[in-house]
């Protein structure tokens, strides 16, 4: 499968580049960035997926989290797909922030006109590492995953159903209860339909309490969230943990918000959280 580059920079003895291709799973062109650590082509080394959340895109994470010198450090390969298909021209595709474009949520949608196209999950967990293991020095196989808010549900998700192949989970803000909030409630509605049995696979709480992962999870919260109230409910997760032993590492900071302030202030401890069990 042919990858286009759309840019390709040095950056702390690295690359960071933007990439572009047609995907199978979303039957549109799709777009993704990587950043290669120094001496990465000589020694492939683990590959660490950011998420993001609503609105961003495939560069969001890597313009404005501060990672690249923490996985230059690290020797890790960073890759973040956009949020979501663009362009399909869906009815209602394009009407809010929070549903459709910039809006995947990371699910496999199952109701129509998604169906076809909003395939997020399988496009990160199975045809972009394809093409990743292919096309960039990577280790096969050695993968972790990380995101924020929509993005962070989306990892937790993405770990608790697969963790014989993501060795590492973490998340900021994690939408951590979506069946149960606006958000969730909106989207899964739309990509699942109204049977709301069948959206308790894409729900990181419910997801735990059935299958706990095999290593700790580490979440960072801001307490001055402006989503928080109502849209997060980390303490779904830490009722889920407790009650199937899941070790969980839950930080509430006091002062920060839902920014990716926030994600600078930590980014740092996620790198290493992650580095230490991929054994860079
Ligand atoms: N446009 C919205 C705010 C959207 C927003 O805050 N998006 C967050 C993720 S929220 C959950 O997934 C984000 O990461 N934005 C990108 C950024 O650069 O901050 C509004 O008007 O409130």
């Amino acid at each position: 499968m042919s990858v286009t580059v759309r840019s390709e920079q040095a950056c702390f003895g690295g690359t960071i580049g933007v990439y572009s291709h047609a995907s199978r799973e979303t039957g549109t062109e799709m777009r993704f960035s990587v950043f290669v650590p120094p001496g990465a082509a000589a020694r492939p080394r683990p590959a660490l997926y950011f998420l993001a959340g609503l609105t961003c895109t495939e560069e969001t994470f890597m313009i404005k989290a501060g990672a690249l010198r923490h996985a230059a450090d690290h020797g890790l390969v960073l890759v973040a797909p956009d949020t979501s298909p663009r362009g399909l021209g869906l009815p209602g595709e394009e009407d809010s922030w929070d549903f459709g474009t910039g809006a995947g949520f990371y699910l496999d949608a199952e109701a129509e006109p998604w169906r076809p196209h909003y395939r997020m999950y399988s496009y990160v967990t199975r045809e972009l590492p394809a093409l990743i293991e292919a096309g960039f020095p990577v280790q096969a196989g050695r993968r972790g995953v990380f995101g924020h808010s929509m993005g962070g549900h989306g990892a937790l998700v993405i770990g608790l159903r697969n963790p014989e192949t993501y060795r590492s989970v973490s998340a900021f803000a994690p939408i951590c209860n979506p069946v149960a909030v606006p958000w969730g409630e909106k989207a899964f509605g739309h990509y699942l339909g109204p049977d709301r049995s069948r959206w308790t696979a894409w729900d990181a709480s419910l997801l735990m309490r059935q299958r706990p992962f095999p290593d700790s999870i580490l979440v960072d919260q801001g307490m001055k969230d402006q989503f928080l109230d109502g849209q997060l409910r980390p303490e779904s997760l830490e009722s889920a943990a407790a009650a199937v032993g899941q070790k969980l590492v839950l930080r509430r900071h006091e002062g920060y918000d839902h920014s990716y302030w926030f994600i600078q202030s930590f980014i740092a401890d996620h790198l290493a959280w992650h580095a230490e069990r991929l054994g860079t």
